[in-house]
């Protein structure tokens, strides 16, 4: 668990602060995704958990450990730091670059080697043909890969990620976000990260933390951000199309219904409900016939079911 009691810094003696006594936990095994404005402080935050920055005052307890008493060394090598630039060492391997921290650890050779292969599958990408490539012979959403596969090394508790996907297009985007949340459920891991993109937050953040001026506003689940936000800036911040935004966060098995005709389209139990109402529209029709690819028919979804669970405050 990670947790920040009135946190405050101020780079410069008596102006205003760039984070301003900013108190929040974070469970183990949970994303927490921050978000606001250019020059909110989300970076600020987050590079005080790992002692980048040091509080002005307040105190960050890493499982109860004030994160200022930790060797900085010791501290870095055991929370996994993420950058969108990702900073693999160019005349380094990717198998080299990815054993990096283990290294430092001075883990034994066979079990490093044992592990940067295993690091590289878990990411998706081939230990023996990628393993002895350079960082220059990659796509820019591979090196995102190995960046990631290189801080899972040295398999550390909390993962810092500061706009880990910033580099890479829309398409491979969304993929490679769809994997990392599974690795990082996977693997139990504590993260924070910053991000520009309220879509990225709300699909990544178990939480998401919407920061204004250095100040914490909101501390919410994404559904209850979107169904209840605490100010107009919060409302205004998360754009007119909150609703939709929603319907991207519930599942069609959440909502669906026994179904009594089976002479439908078709829809699977994970797509999300904003897929489900773009299907019912497209394809003009009542509803969708729930079932995976092949599989048995598990239920029905229409279109009061999709609208029906949209909860706004007024
Ligand atoms: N090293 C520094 N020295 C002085 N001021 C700084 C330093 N780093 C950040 N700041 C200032 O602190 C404030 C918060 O910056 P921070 O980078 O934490 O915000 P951010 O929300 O991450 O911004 P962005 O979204 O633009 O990356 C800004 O006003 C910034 O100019």
């Amino acid at each position: 668990m990670i947790e920040l009691r009135n946190v405050t810094k101020t780079y410069n003696s008596g102006g205003r602060p760039a984070v301003d006594d900013v108190s929040l936990q974070i469970e183990t095994g949970t994303t927490v995704a921050l978000i606001g404005p250019s020059g909110c402080g989300k970076t600020t935050t987050m590079r005080m958990i790992n002692c980048l920055q040091v509080p002005t005052s307040g105190q960050i307890l890493v499982n109860g450990q004030d994160v200022t008493k930790v060797d900085p060394q010791v501290l870095r090598r055991s929370i996994g730091y993420v950058i969108q630039q990702v900073g693999l060492f160019p005349h380094m391997t990717i198998s080299e670059n990815v054993a990096t921290v283990p290294r430092l650890l001075k883990h034994d050779p066979a079990k490093i080697r044992k592990r940067v292969n295993e690091m590289l599958e878990l990411v998706g990408l081939d230990p023996d043909e990628m393993g002895p490539r350079l960082p220059n012979a990659l796509s820019g959403g591979q090196r995102q890969r190995v960046g990631f596969a290189r801080a899972l090394a040295a398999d550390p508790e909390v993962m810092l990620m500061d706009e880990p996907f910033g580099a890479i297009d829309p398409i491979t985007r969304s993929k490679v976000q769809t994997e990392f949340k599974e690795i990082l459920k996977k693997t139990n891991k504590t993260v924070v990260m910053v991000t520009h993109d309220l879509d990225e937050a709300l699909k990544m953040g178990d939480r998401v933390a919407i920061m204004r001026d250095g100040k914490l506003l909101q501390y919410d689940a994404p559904i209850d951000i979107l169904a209840r936000p605490n100010s107009l800036f919060v409302a205004d911040f998360l754009g007119t199309d909150r609703a939709l935004k929603q319907l991207n966060l519930i599942s069609v098995r959440d909502r669906m219904t026994p179904a009594t005709s089976t002479d439908f389209p078709t829809i699977a139990p994970s797509a999300s409900l904003h897929f489900a109402l773009s299907e019912i529209l497209a394809q003009k029709v009542e509803g969708l016939i729930v079932r995976e690819d092949g599989g048995p028919v598990l239920g029905f979804i229409n279109r009061a079911a999709v609208l029906g669970p949209v909860a706004l405050a007024s």
